[in-house]
């Protein structure tokens, strides 16, 4: 396959996405201590060969700056001179994009999503039973079962990759990393965005769930 360059103006639609979904993930609180990483995949995609934009790491991702994207390869490295480093969790994008062959993907911390893949880590995946909102991963089952998978939160992000590629679920736009956050994505920017949002959602719902039903048997 020949890989055709990206154009100047690919990279200005991958820096906007980038940027609109920033500012509005932000507005939610959704990058609480500089947490939080974004990435959207531009130009030619082989598993073996591809580009995406992601967010600097360590920034304020609140604050709007020049400074706040670049570019990287399927390793992870940048492909242009800059003084910016990339997210720390560069590498697992990576691998996302090499698995699904998804054009973005967006993480997030959040109480919720903490607070569940705490409660459910024995069973290394969060159930989730019949609630309407999993049609947002294109499941029109009635009543669907689905589970999110959970994964460990190593220190070292090499070591998260291996249990990333082994419990990825082709049906389930999303994966878990232990009392960390999650990781949605899909085919572009408007998809990972209403799978991560609907993932939320979800997290919620069975946080206040599982609460409400201890509440009951407590009676
Ligand atoms: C400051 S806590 C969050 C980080 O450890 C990390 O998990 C994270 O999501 C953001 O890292 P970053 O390198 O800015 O992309
Ligand atoms: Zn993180």
């Amino acid at each position: 396959m020949s890989f055709q360059p990206i154009t100047t103006e690919d990279k200005a639609r991958a820096f906007d996405e980038l940027r609109e979904i920033k500012s509005l993930f932000a507005s939610r609180g959704w990058f609480a201590g500089t947490s939080g990483n974004l990435s959207v995949r531009v130009g030619d995609y082989a598993p073996e060969q591809f580009h995406f934009a992601v967010t600097a790491s360590g920034k304020d991702k609140s604050k709007e700056t020049p400074e706040d994207f670049l570019f990287v390869d399927q390793t992870g490295k940048p492909v242009e001179a800059t003084g910016l480093k990339p997210s720390a969790e560069t590498l697992i994008h990576c691998e996302i994009y090499r698995q699904t062959g998804c054009g973005a993907i967006f993480h997030v911390h959040t109480v919720f999503n903490n607070l569940v893949s705490e409660r459910f880590w024995e069973r290394r995946s969060v159930p989730v039973d019949g609630v309407e909102l999993i049609k947002a991963f294109n499941i029109w089952e009635e009543e669907a079962h689905i589970d999110i998978p959970i994964v460990s939160n190593y220190a070292e992000i090499p070591r998260i990759v291996p249990e990333v590629i082994e419990r990825l679920d082709s049906r389930i736009p999303g994966i878990l990393l232990r009392k960390h956050g999650i990781y949605a994505w899909g085919a572009n920017a408007f998809e990972a965005k209403r799978h991560i949002e609907a993932f939320e959602f979800l997290f919620e719902y069975v946080y206040r769930w599982e609460l409400l039903n201890a509440g009951v048997a407590g009676k």
